[in-house]
């Protein structure tokens, strides 16, 4: 179990997350939705140990992965995978080194006993046979699936993956979301994820967490949160423009800025 505590980050004057209580289950999928700018990516950041909360902490367990000691945090990193929404392929290595990159980094395995593993991972994202093949020859949904195969490649227990859909067509996306789940169930990983793509949440996730302006507005079973009735919810899930979550987040008043108002944004002269 990972588990925020009175989670908090602030960027300066933004804040991106209130202090949030958080509980991620082992062996099930968590989804983290909510709009743009709605906290998301910095509470995924947070649980994965990239980003040092502003106050809170992160349990793993018993050990508090703001305060433990770099080299416990290496080590518990080799038990995660990750996934970025704009895949982060190592351009210079083609697919076979790509996907065995973190077993050559993090392993004194046998280069055969590697390359067993990578057609095992490749096999699994329908990508054997395009070992030779660079990352600028791939596309989009192709790479996604690569990054997919390199973030399994350690067999992770837990796996963070943000906006692991965006960019792709219908079908690419579906096979990612299939991916995702099914890995998630034959492993019994314990994967979060980041995504705009409601219907793709709703159907993977065994709980879904939905931010709205850096606070839990929802969560729970994704039954629960179809049948919510919370307005802002709704919105969310039809995907409506006009509602309680305004399209704009500009605090200042339009016309103050319009006839520079002090206190306002001006132009450089
Ligand atoms: N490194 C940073 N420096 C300053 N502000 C940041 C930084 N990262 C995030 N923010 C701010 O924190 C808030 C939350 O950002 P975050 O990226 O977590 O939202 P999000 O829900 O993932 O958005 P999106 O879906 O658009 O990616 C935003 O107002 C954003 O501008």
């Amino acid at each position: 179990m990972i588990r925020g505590e009175a989670l908090c980050k602030r960027f300066g004057d933004v804040t991106a997350l209130n202090p949030t209580d958080i509980s991620i289950g082992t062996g099930k999928i968590t989804a983290i939705m909510g709009g743009s700018g709605s906290g998301k990516t910095t509470l995924l950041r947070l649980l994965a140990g990239l980003e040092k909360p502003t106050s809170g902490h992160v349990w793993y367990g018993d050990e508090d992965l703001c305060t433990m000691p770099v080299k416990r945090l290496y080590e518990l990193r080799e038990s995660m995978g990750m996934l970025f929404q704009y895949s982060a392929l190592l351009n210079s290595l083609n697919v076979y080194n790509n996907v065995a990159f973190p077993l050559h980094e993090h392993t004194e395995l046998a280069e055969e006993v590697i390359a067993t593993m990578v057609a095992m991972k490749l096999e699994q994202v329908g990508l054997r046979g395009f070992e030779k093949l660079m990352p600028s020859e791939l596309s989009g949904g192709m790479a996604k699936r690569v990054a997919f195969a390199r973030a399994m490649a350690m067999d992770p227990k837990i796996v963070f993956f943000d906006e692991p859909t965006s960019g792709l067509d219908p079908i690419s996306a579906g096979v990612i979301s299939t991916l995702i789940q099914e890995t998630s169930r034959k492993n019994r990983m314990t994967s979060v994820v980041v995504t705009h793509d409601v219907a793709a949440g709703l159907a993977i996730a065994d709980h879904v967490i939905l931010l709205w302006q850096g606070s839990i507005i929802a969560e729970g079973p994704p039954d629960a949160i179809r049948e919510s009735d919370d307005a802002r919810v709704q919105q969310f899930l039809q995907g409506r423009p006009d509602g309680p979550i305004p399209f704009s987040r500009s605090t200042t008043s339009y016309i103050d800025d319009l006839t520079h108002k002090p206190g306002t944004i001006r132009l450089e002269s």
